[in-house]
């Protein structure tokens, strides 16, 4: 017996990265995509989501089909649609959406009470590698200097990236700390020598780049440094289509994009 393919919606899908979901999914049969929502008033609004399509782009949550999952990356304001949407009629949400206010954290945090819902700053594998290296080294080399350095396009909204900051929060937890305690998001005006224990962060935007996060551990004539440049963000869909696949058979709650990486026994879902 063959299963049905997985009933998708996109939210934010004629942007960056709804693109490059919308390119993998013409070519992938574990998923037929029902509902695709651009910002109201977008040009893509009515238009079929590719050439010969039936499906055309929609503006709002109105008029969506029975869904599945729910793929957001979108921004702040557009996340509040598509969760009211997976709220109301119990849809699995996978979002990728940073630069989101505290109020919509909190929101967020409720709403894993109510469905499965799965939250990344970053679908790469090799980022997911790169957190737990990272949460090594902060832990082995408790006293050295911390600085996360990233890099991406000039379109980029939200500073520092989601996923420095949680880097930062790996980093911070390792070593028995908060950022809210160690962080230090600007050095401009500064007098004095660098916080000890502290967690430096830089930004850099230009052109066209996908995505980079550099952790320097900076000690007294040595430093270790640890990287990952992306350079397609179709690896960020495909890590997004990978965890859809695996949420929508998943009980409401919190889950991690680790939780898809390690095996489907070893995992419960954090209600925290
Ligand atoms: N977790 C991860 O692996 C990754 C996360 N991201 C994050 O994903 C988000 C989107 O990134 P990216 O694709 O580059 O950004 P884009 O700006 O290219 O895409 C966002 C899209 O959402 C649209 N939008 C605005 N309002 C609404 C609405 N009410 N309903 C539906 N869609 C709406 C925008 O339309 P318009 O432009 O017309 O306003 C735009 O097309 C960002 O927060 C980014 O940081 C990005 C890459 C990887
Ligand atoms: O906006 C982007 O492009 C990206 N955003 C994510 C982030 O804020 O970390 C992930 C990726 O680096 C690309």
């Amino acid at each position: 017996m063959t299963t049905p393919p997985i009933r998708l919606a996109i939210n934010g899908a004629s942007g960056r990265m709804g693109s490059a979901l919308l390119a993998l999914l013409r070519d992938d049969p574990r998923f037929e995509l029902v509902h695709a929502v651009v910002a109201p008033g977008s040009v893509d609004d009515g238009q079929p989501i590719h050439h010969g399509a039936a499906l055309r782009f929609a503006h709002d949550w109105s008029g969506a089909p029975a869904l599945d999952v729910v793929i957001d990356f979108s921004g702040p304001a557009a996340l509040e649609g598509a969760l009211t949407h997976c709220l109301a009629h119990g849809i699995a949400l996978v979002s990728g959406t940073t630069g989101l206010d505290a109020a919509m954290e909190a929101r967020l945090d409720q709403a894993g009470q109510r469905i499965a819902l799965l939250r990344a700053a970053n679908f790469s594998l090799g980022v997911a590698v790169l957190t737990r290296l990272l949460r090594n080294a902060a832990a082995a080399l408790p006293g050295w200097d911390l600085e996360i350095v990233e890099a991406h396009h000039n379109r980029k909204q939200d500073a520092p990236s989601g996923t420095a900051l949680a880097l930062g929060h790996a980093a911070a937890e390792a070593r028995k700390t908060t950022l809210d305690h160690a962080a230090v998001y600007s050095r401009e005006g500064q007098t004095g020598p660098r916080a000890e224990g502290s967690i430096g962060f830089a930004v850099v935007r230009g052109g066209d780049i996908v995505g980079e996060h550099t952790a320097l551990l900076i000690g007294q004539g040595e430093r270790v440094e640890l990287g990952h440049r992306a350079t397609d963000r179709s690896i960020f869909a495909r890590g997004a289509l990978q965890a859809a696949h695996w949420l929508s058979s998943r009980p409401a709650g919190h889950w991690r994009i680790d939780d898809v990486i390690a095996t489907p026994r070893q995992v419960s879902a954090h209600h925290e």
